[in-house]
Parts: structure tokens; sequence; C-alpha cells
């Protein structure tokens, strides 16, 4: 039998791609983009394969389930059947060990990264009244949130919510809280980033790893795949959340332990000079925030990003970052 024979029926080398995608509005509008864009460059026909995942259907809240990934699994077993030929995840959701069957195939230009507030009357952070009820139930936002009011003199209480960003916007809508926190670019693509009443700078919070891009996932072996999906990446964006997926690895901190960190590009006029990571670790009443930065040259491996994640969380571990992390796997 020729090689070629051999590996048709597998590859499906003719016929449309299978993009694996979770039911939410959001997983929908991220598998939406990215189809459009391997439509135009691999020519091929996209069909969407809507698959549902243990973090669609659980009751429980993220942080009980333990462990990450809810969100990812599904899809990954689906990759690995056969059943779909490439996923969509928000990189954020991503575990940072990367399976060695499957590839990493794209990261795309990110999306902005920053967290945003949805409030009542308009109202920005600053603007919260005392005791304002806001809904998160990430540990990282509630401890630097936790932080930035106590460093302005107020005290807000956290409410820990989850579901889907209609549900925790209705929670304002209906009086139930004052506010609720979410990521910019998940309101973006679903078109209702006008609902955003306060964009909180990473110099206020910092991001989930990740927060903001996407990930292109496909199995490693298809290398046809793999190149053509490829086509996707933008390595400035790789190598940023590949620093800061290394600095959450290296902390042995999971999806929902409370590390921020946000990776950006120092410029000197023109000329893209460093890029700086920064990270923080805090207890989620943001009585305690362990935060810092670290500079390098712009990382043009995989190592070399990797290494400044490493780098900064040795000097965040030795301030006492693990202490602070409530949720660590050991
Ligand atoms: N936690 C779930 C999740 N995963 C990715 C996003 C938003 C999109 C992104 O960060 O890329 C969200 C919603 C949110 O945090 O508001």
């Amino acid at each position: 039998m020729s090689e070629q024979a051999r590996e048709a029926p597998q590859r499906r080398a003719e016929g449309p791609l299978r993009l694996g995608t979770r039911r939410s509005k959001l997983a929908m509008a991220q598998s939406g983009l990215v189809a459009d864009a391997v439509r135009q460059v691999t020519g091929r026909p996209v069909e969407l394969v809507e698959i549902t995942t243990y973090g669609d259907v659980s009751r429980e809240h993220l942080a009980q389930i333990g462990g990450t990934g809810v969100f990812v699994t599904a899809l990954r077993e689906a990759l690995l059947r056969g059943d779909v030929d490439f996923a969509v995840h928000s990189l954020k959701d991503l575990p940072t060990a990367q399976p060695a069957e499957l590839a990493l195939a794209a990261v795309p230009v990110r999306e902005d990264a920053r967290d945003v507030l949805v409030a009542r009357d308009g109202l920005t952070f600053a603007q919260l009244p005392d005791g304002a009820r806001v809904g998160t139930g990430s540990p990282r936002r509630m401890a630097q949130l936790n932080a930035y009011a106590r460093s302005h003199g107020l005290t807000i209480e956290t409410v820990p919510i989850r579901g889907n960003v209609d549900t925790r916007i209705g929670y304002v809508r209906k009086g139930e809280l004052d506010a609720v926190v979410l990521a910019a670019a998940g309101l973006n693509r679903i078109g209702r980033i006008d609902e955003v009443t306060d964009f909180l700078s990473v110099d206020t919070v910092l991001p989930a790893p990740g927060q903001g891009a996407l990930a292109i996932e496909c199995v490693a072996d298809n290398a046809s795949l793999v190149a053509a999906l490829g086509e996707l990446d933008d390595p400035l964006t790789r190598a940023a959340v590949t620093a800061e997926r290394s600095l959450l690895a290296a902390l042995e901190a999971g999806c929902s332990a409370p590390v921020g960190a946000f990776a950006d590009l120092l410029a000197d006029g023109q000329t893209v000079k460093e890029m700086r990571l920064r990270g923080v670790v805090g207890t989620t009443d943001g009585s305690t925030l362990v935060q810092l930065s670290t500079t390098g040259p712009v990382p043009e491996t995989h190592d070399q990003a990797m290494a400044l994640g490493r780098e900064l969380a040795a000097e965040m571990l030795a301030k006492g970052a693990a202490g602070l992390m409530g949720e660590r796997a050991h």
C-alpha cells in the first residue's frame, strides 16, 4: 500500500476541515473568526463541529471543580479521536503543560488583554460606593480588586459568580450586583464592548496569563496541517503568552490561582527594544500582593520566552509568592 493510500482515510486531505468548538456564544464567535482566517490561508472550506465540555455542564464553581482545563479536555479528546481536525481555545483556559500528541499550531495576534468593569449607572471602579458588591469568582481578580480598593480606603465585597457573559452582565442589569468584572476580549468578540463602564489598566489589574489570546491546536503528527494553521501565528503574541504561561507554570499554579501576568514590548522610538514581563500573586482579600517585573531581549525562541517567565517566578518565589497561593497543586 502506498504511503498516500494509508494516510488518506485518516487525514481527509480533501473535503472541509472540521473545527471543534464549544457551543457558548463566546466560543462560537472565536471559532467563527478563526474559521474565516483558516479558509483564507488554506483555501479549504471549514465546518464547525459543536462539542460539549465539562466546564459547560457543571453547576459547580470553577475553583471547586479544581484543576485546570475543564473547557479544554473534551475538545482535545475530539482531536485525538480524529473527530475534528483542529480546535480553538481561549489561551488563558489552556493548562500550561502541552501534551506531546497535540501541537499549538498558532497563537494569532492578541486582542485587548485587559479586564473590564460592567457596572450599574456607568460607574467606574473608582466611583463604586464603599461596600459595593462586585461579581467575580476569579481569585486573581479578587486579590487585585481588593488591593486596589484598599489603597483607596474602600472595601468592596467580591461575590463569586459564573456562567456565560449574558448571565454575568444580567446580575448587574437585575440590580443584584453593583458591577461584574470580565475580559475585554470576550466582550469584543461577542459585540458587547459598548457595555463596559471602565477599562482596568494593566497597571492596576494584571490579566490572566494568555488573556485575550487564542490557541489553535491540532494533532502534532499532521505536519501539513500544523504548517497551514501556522500561517495564523503571531510570533510576538506567542512569545508574550509563552513568557506569561511559563511564569504561571514555574509558580506551580493553575488557572484558578491568584496569578496575573502580562508581557509587552518596550520600544525606543520606532525600535522595539525589550520585552517586559509583569507578574502578581496575592491573597484574595488583597491584603498582601507580590508584584514584580523583569525585562529582557525580545525572545526569539520558545526557550528564551520560557526563561523570562522562570526568571520572574524565581524572583517572586524569593519574595514569598508561594505562601500567597492557596491552591498550589502540591
Ligand atoms: N474564564 C472564562 C474565559 N475564558 C476566556 C475568556 C475571555 C476571552 C479571553 O480572555 O481571551 C473568558 C471570560 C472572561 O474571563 O470574562
